[in-house]
């Protein structure tokens, strides 16, 4: 069964939505919380190892019950149904969205194969029982792609360095060259592995780089050694032979695994080499919790359900435009740009399941950066700008390391940003903060100190930051993603909106080259490419 094309505008809930949002559209939440002391409790899930408080944000019993009217209008128990099921709902690429199948209880027979591959390679690699060319154990790997075949695998890496083994990890993406040159200044040919990542491999940047490393390699050591240090990840195994890597080095993935959500397949393999085995498949072991919680929980009670369904709110009803991420761990600093693929790239479309243009806006702005870090740059306009920002507070109950000092103070500044939000400071206590001033600064401060508050946050408390609880978050996002393509009655798995610009590229490219410039072009890029030739 395909996913059903319908308008969510069209739809009963929505027109109930809109008139319910007309009369709770100014509604303080403080005195909602007031009102109601169950609202915490209503508004809160506890599942695992995660505590997902829900209460700050601008919906009540009622908006949540027509939220999930709209839900089931749109069919999306169905769609997850038919999700999980690998049904090819990513229609306009005619392919199923199988993410999933990766990391489920039984595996299909080709992944538990893959995964058998994947543990065998890695524990050689950090064994020292695979060696380089001049006969040494490896020390350094080098992952080349670029989006979903570098932002995945580079975010968890990072995000769960504190369980890294003693191998040394870079990733290469941007075909700008200073990133090369940087990446050989750290690099000993002899002791680092290559991966090259490509779901396609047939992207440019990822292509023109693994050539340039290739033959930097081959300068330093031989062409008989290539096949030592270069391996591939990719479902296009033809491209792979083609470029030079041999069937045995290669890891295959499939075209059911979308390149923004593969990092649970072969990509990851930069993850379990760094991780370790083990450390791979908890994470992925946690995925799957998430997926179960996701395909089996009623909606009420669903973690990516409920996130889904009110970022809808906000998106749709409030009009907001953005919504940003905060978590609060350093090792979480690359979530932000994860998130952002994975959110913008899927729900970043104008054209409804049906063909049409849609009349309603879609995906969401997301973006962020690490707190407390946060707190000190942008948190200025969440707290008294003139826009409404929904916001994602992600933290952990216990530390990695062992300084409880810190860690207390980092979780105090977690708790304060959303209790300020939420209250806001009255003219009563700016007034009270103020007594003893002049009244000439009186006047001057009293309306600058002010907060409203009021302003929307969902706070994520999960008990520490392992391999399982990064699998269950990232999971999280990914079927918030699902659930909201699903209302926008949207393909959320294709990406032609990047074509154009590599197309392009592609024509400019030889332009540079022979220095004439195309006088079809419009006149603002042919005098940036006078300029850039000049
Ligand atoms: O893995 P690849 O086929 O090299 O694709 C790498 C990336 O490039 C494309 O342009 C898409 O925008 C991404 O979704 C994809 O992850």
């Amino acid at each position: 069964m395909a996913l059903i094309a319908k308008n969510p505008t069209e739809t009963k809930a929505w027109a109930q939505l809109q008139a319910h949002f007309e009369k709770i559209e100014t509604a303080e939440m403080l005195t909602w919380f007031k009102k109601d002391a169950k609202r915490v409790e209503q508004l809160s899930l506890e599942w695992e190892d995660f505590y997902v408080d829900f209460s700050k944000n601008r919906v009540d019993e009622k908006t949540v019950e027509l939220l999930l009217d709209l839900a089931h209008e749109m069919q999306l128990e169905q769609a997850i149904q038919a999700q999980f099921n690998g049904v090819k709902i990513n229609q306009t690429e005619n392919r199923a969205v199988w993410h999933t199948a990766l990391r489920a209880a039984e595996k299909p027979k080709e992944v538990q194969q893959n995964l058998e591959q994947i543990k065998i390679f890695s524990e050689k690699l950090i064994t020292g029982e695979k060696k380089g060319y001049s006969g040494k154990a490896f020390t350094d790997i080098v992952n080349i792609g670029i989006g979903g075949s570098d932002l995945g695998p580079k975010m968890v890496v990072e995000a769960l360095q504190y369980y890294k083994n003693h191998l040394q990890t870079h990733f290469i993406s941007n075909i700008d060259s200073d990133h090369t040159a940087e990446l050989f200044k750290k690099i000993n040919p002899e002791t680092t592995l290559f991966i090259v990542v490509s779901k396609s491999f047939g992207t440019q940047e990822t292509l023109v780089n693994a050539s340039t490393i290739r033959s930097w390699f081959v300068e330093q050591a031989s062409q008989e050694a290539v096949e030592h240090h270069f391996v591939a990840v990719s479902s296009n195994l033809k491209a792979v032979q083609d470029f030079g890597i041999l069937p045995e080095n290669t890891f295959p993935m499939w075209d059911w695994v979308g390149g923004r959500f593969s990092l649970w397949s072969s990509v990851g393999l930069s993850i379990a080499c760094a991780l370790g085995y083990k450390n791979f498949t908890d994470l992925l072991a946690g995925a799957q919790k998430m997926d179960s919680h996701f395909s089996q929980a009623p909606f009420r009670q669903n973690i990516p359900v409920l996130m889904g369904l009110i970022s809808v709110w906000y998106n749709n009803f409030f009009k907001t435009e953005t919504e940003a991420v905060v978590p609060y761990s350093t090792y979480l600093e690359k979530l932000i740009p994860y998130l952002q693929q994975a959110v913008m790239e899927s729900n970043g479309k104008q054209t409804d399941r049906s063909g049409e243009p849609v009349n309603y806006q879609t995906g969401t702005i997301v973006w962020g950066a690490v707190g407390s870090n946060a707190q000190h740059a942008f948190f200025q306009l969440l707290h008294q700008g003139t826009k409404l920002i929904p916001l994602d507070l992600i933290g952990f109950k216990k530390p990695l390391h062992p300084n409880k000092e810190h860690h207390g103070i980092l979780m105090a500044n977690f708790f304060a940003q959303s209790q300020a939000l939420l209250t806001g400071k009255s003219a009563e206590e700016v007034e009270k903060e103020i007594a003893g001033f002049t009244p000439d600064l009186k006047k001057r401060q009293a309306a600058y100190k002010l907060f409203k508050g009021n302003k929307p946050s969902t706070s994520i408390l999960i008990n520490k930051l392992t391999p399982s609880s990064m699998g269950k978050l990232l999971a999280m996002y990914e079927h918030k993603i699902f659930v909201q393509g699903v209302i926008w009655n949207i393909f959320s798995y294709d990406q032609w909106g990047v074509e154009l610009g590599k197309q392009l590229a592609k024509k400019i490219i030889p332009q540079l080259k022979e220095k004439e410039i195309n006088q079809q072009l419009d006149a603002s890029t042919q005098k940036l490419l006078k300029e850039f030739l000049s």
